[in-house]
């Protein structure tokens, strides 16, 4: 049985100029394109199993990732019902010389895993074994409802 820390993903990428608005900040569909991916990542690594995209909640973009900027995408699985997986998105601006970052977009997407024939497929149990694991679980289902701090 996988343990939520099993579950943790992080990417980056270097914002470039084809990855901006005109204003040369990240395109907000490119930043949810990088979420849904990293989510993907840590939905396949939970349930070994190809995870699609079944719901995505609130998306509120707070800061805007500027381009030579790393955005930085943190995923985690903090439930698992059946067959489908709920992941925990947080993306980040990060400076690339001195690793200073910020909040920028947080959502809560929902996976599920498919077999062969793209049909919903049975998951594993997540464990939660680590005091880190228990807060992040915690910080994910308030922030889903909407009660966390941020
Ligand atoms: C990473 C990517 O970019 S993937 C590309 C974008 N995504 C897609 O193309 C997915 C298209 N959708 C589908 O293929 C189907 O709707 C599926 C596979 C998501 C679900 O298939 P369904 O036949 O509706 O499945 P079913 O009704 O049996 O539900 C399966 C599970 O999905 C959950 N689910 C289905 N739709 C949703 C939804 N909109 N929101 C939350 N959960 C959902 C169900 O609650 C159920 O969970 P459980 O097994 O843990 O209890």
């Amino acid at each position: 049985m996988p343990d939520l820390m099993d579950t943790y993903v992080e990417n980056r990428w270097m914002v470039q100029p084809n990855h901006a608005n005109t204003l040369q900040t990240a395109h907000g569909g490119r930043v949810l394109k990088w979420m849904d991916e990293v989510g993907a990542m840590s939905g396949m690594r939970f349930s070994g199993e190809s995870c699609v995209t079944a719901h995505i909640n609130h998306v509120d973009f707070n800061r805007p990732i500027l381009v030579g900027d790393l955005a930085l995408i943190e995923a985690y699985v903090y439930s698992a019902g059946r067959t489908s997986v709920r992941v925990r998105l947080r993306a980040y601006r990060e400076d690339p010389r001195t690793g200073d970052r910020e909040l920028t977009t947080e959502s809560y997407f929902v996976y599920v895993a498919i077999d062969e024939d793209h049909q919903p497929t049975p998951v594993p149990e997540l464990t939660i074994s680590s005091e880190r694991a228990e807060q992040l679980r915690e910080e994910a289902i308030n922030g889903e409802n909407g009660t966390s701090e941020h």
